[in-house]
């Protein structure tokens, strides 16, 4: 079923939480956040326009958000059409030369021009790029995965983050959608995870926040209780202690990745609220979980 908006609200609450947006709006004008988009918020179509309008409105109040997209359902549907099995390690995808095709032909000719084009409908000046593109992800293969030695293939860890076109685009307006895809050695392209990609170009661009849009309302506790706050040694205390697990594990470790990065806040919001974005960065109870950087003693 399609996520519906809520019954129609008064003028007098209309009007509370459009001000309730001043202090945020004064707060983000000008500043960088990195949004991971994935899930369903990529699948249904209301909840595709809802993020493409979120993130055109965002443009226009004077953010500069930077989207690093997902795909792996699309690239699964594609793969199974054509007849090939995917193999997962540690929830990565083994990647052969003809995988990698498919993979590229996915996320870069197609998700990431429909998540460009959809901004776009709403006024939004949405740019697609790939890692590939002017040296933005330079990835060198992935080797040792949740501590084993193991051979996926094309699969890149980032190697290194050249920001430039990020700045180039920003100095015009433009809203940088990226996928996934780095340069390899030889600039033979290497699939990344996406969240991964996410969090590494979170932390070299050093955003005010790193968000992480899923299919859960946060990170819950051992209760199944949504956290709405978490200290960085909070989170990895509930990985250590087994309430994290699961796909929720890579998550969290992108977040604190961008934290030690100089990311100030990640957040794990679910992307099946309509206009989670807006929620999460307009409203004063936000939503979903926040994962906090602890400063440095003397800081
Ligand atoms: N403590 C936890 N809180 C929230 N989700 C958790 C937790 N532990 C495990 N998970 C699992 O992590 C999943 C999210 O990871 P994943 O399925 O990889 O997300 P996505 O498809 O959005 O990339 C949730 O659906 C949930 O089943
Ligand atoms: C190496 C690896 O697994 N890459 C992912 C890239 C896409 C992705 O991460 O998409 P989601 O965020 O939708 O999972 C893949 O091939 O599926």
């Amino acid at each position: 079923m399609e996520a519906q908006l809520p019954e129609e609200l008064s003028s007098e609450q209309r009007a509370k939480i459009l001000a309730e947006a001043l202090p945020y709006i004064r707060a983000f004008h000008g500043k960088r956040i990195l949004i991971k988009y994935g899930g369903s918020a990529m699948t249904q179509e209301n909840l595709k326009r809802f993020f493409a309008e979120d993130i055109a409105l965002l443009s226009f109040i004077g953010v500069k958000p930077i989207i690093v997209h997902g795909g792996g359902p699309q690239i699964g549907a594609l793969l199974k059409k054509i007849g090939k099995e995917s193999r997962f390690v540690s929830g990565l995808r083994v990647t052969d030369a003809e995988t990698m095709d498919v993979v590229e032909m996915v996320l870069v000719a197609k998700v990431n021009k429909d998540v460009v084009s959809l901004i776009n409908s709403f006024g939004g000046k949405a740019v697609g790029i790939s890692g590939r593109d002017g040296g933005l992800i330079k990835a060198k293969k992935a080797k040792r995965i949740a501590g084993v030695d193991e051979d996926l293939g094309l699969v890149g860890d980032v190697d290194k983050i050249n920001p430039e076109i990020i700045s180039c685009l920003e100095s015009s307006a433009f809203i940088p959608v990226v996928a996934p895809v780095g340069a390899g050695p030889g600039e033979k392209p290497f699939n990344i995870n996406a969240d991964t990609a996410a969090g590494a170009l979170s932390a070299s661009l050093k955003t005010e926040k790193f968000i992480l849009l899923t299919d859960v309302p946060g990170v819950l506790d051992s209760d199944g209780v949504m956290i709405s706050s978490l200290s960085e040694e909070q989170a990895e205390d509930l990985i250590t202690k087994g309430v994290v697990s699961g796909g929720m594990i890579p998550k969290i470790g992108c977040c604190l990745n961008a934290l030690r990065g100089g990311v100030p806040k990640a957040h794990v919001i679910d992307g099946r609220v309509p206009h989670a974005l807006l929620l999460e960065m307009l409203t004063d109870e936000g939503i979903g979980t926040e994962i906090v950087r602890e400063k440095a003693p003397g800081i």
